[in-house]
């Protein structure tokens, strides 16, 4: 058994990444952190976590600074669930010791420093593992992260993204003039769970946000390889991702070099499902699956793809969790699918 901890256990993402780790036969989950001065310190994670009562008996213990680098040395592996400002800051005391990081932060996604003072708001400063980082796209990076002393899990709109497109761009069957447009809904956890006006009950809505500018545009146009145009809308449901993508393919190309392209992908990946018809976020809420389906209209050479995750789990800590098998030699589905 690997022994694991998380920092940042008292979150969304925290809570079903100790689900998991609980429930997985090879990770022995040790230990469950929040930050020093925590609120929530000291509280059972189940009494915090409805869906945990009785399933997992553990205290959401204070992180100390001074205590970070005993625990980088008995952990094999961390998970941070904290926010970016947080792994940004701490990343120092924990990475590169003898436990492999998991950060499901946007802190160390990506290697060009000016993306975060822009997109991000904070200056990274943690160049050396900036550059060793390896971005957790379990489907695709898997080389990798079998190596990796550190590994930035994706984000969730990102996840969805990639997915759909990383296929079709691979397998060179995209228009290059044309970006690819994603228009993504996400349900109210993807904001965390602290209290905020814009995420309140009453104020969630149907809206477009972060138009030309959410931090994820250039996450997504870093990993596929092309510019997109990305506009994330925020809904009144609690969780999951429905992202519908537009393309245009290159000239020539055929509905058959598409369904190829996807099935070569994904053949044999039981994690991304294609679907004979449009998924929806029920399909895929409470579960680690990242369901595709397409339509090609081949007489405008226009396809839309729809991808469906959930944010919490795919879109983050079943994502961690795929990580986390592969790095320590494990199938990557293991503990999430039958
Ligand atoms: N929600 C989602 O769908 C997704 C989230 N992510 C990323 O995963 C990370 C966690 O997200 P999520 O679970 O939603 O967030 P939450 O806000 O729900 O939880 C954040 C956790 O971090 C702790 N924390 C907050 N501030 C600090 C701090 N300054 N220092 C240390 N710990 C702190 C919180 O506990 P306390 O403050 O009590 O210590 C809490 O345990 C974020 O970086 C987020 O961007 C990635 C993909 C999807
Ligand atoms: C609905 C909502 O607010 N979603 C979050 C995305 C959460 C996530 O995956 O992103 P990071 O890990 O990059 O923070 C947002 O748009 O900021």
């Amino acid at each position: 058994m690997f022994k694991t901890c998380i920092i940042g256990a008292s979150g969304y993402t925290g809570a079903e990444l100790a689900l998991l780790l609980q429930q997985h036969s090879q990770f022995d989950l040790a230990a469950l952190y929040v930050s020093e001065n925590s609120h929530d310190a000291h509280k059972n994670i189940g009494d915090l976590h409805g869906f945990l009562y009785e399933q997992i008996d553990l205290p959401l213990l204070p992180l100390k600074e001074s205590d970070m680098l005993a625990l980088a040395e008995e952990m094999d592996a961390i998970f941070l669930a904290t926010p970016h400002e947080a792994s940004h800051e701490w990343m120092d005391k924990l990475a590169g010791k003898k436990a492999v990081i998991f950060d499901l932060s946007g802190a160390f996604r990506l290697k060009d420093k000016s993306v975060f003072a822009q997109y991000y708001g904070f200056e990274n400063t943690q160049s050396a593992w900036l550059q060793q980082a390896v971005y957790g796209l379990a489907d695709w990076h898997q080389e990798q992260i079998k190596q990796a002393a550190l590994v930035a899990v994706p984000g969730c709109y990102p996840t969805a993204s990639l997915t759909a497109l990383k296929p079709l761009f691979n397998a060179k069957l995209l228009d290059s003039q044309h970006r690819p447009i994603i228009n993504a809904i996400s349900g109210v956890s993807g904001a965390g769970r602290k209290a905020a006006l814009n995420s309140s009950f009453t104020e969630v809505s149907l809206q477009a946000y972060g138009v030309l500018g959410h931090r994820h545009q250039p996450e997504i146009s870093n990993y596929l390889g092309t510019e997109v145009i990305f506009t994330p809308h925020l809904g009144n449901f609690k969780r999951g991702i429905l992202a519908t993508i537009t393309v245009k393919v290159a000239a020539g190309v055929s509905a058959e070099q598409i369904n190829q392209a996807y099935q070569q992908a994904y053949a044999g990946n039981p994690i991304v499902r294609l679907r004979k018809s449009w998924p929806k976020i029920d399909d895929v809420a409470q579960t680690p699956f990242c369901d595709l389906f397409w339509k090609f209209d081949s007489q405008s050479g226009y396809l839309v793809i729809t991808s469906a995750i959930d944010n919490l789990l795919k879109g983050a800590a079943s994502q961690a969790v795929q990580c986390a098998n592969l790095r320590f030699g494990f199938a990557s589905q293991l503990g999430l699918v039958n």
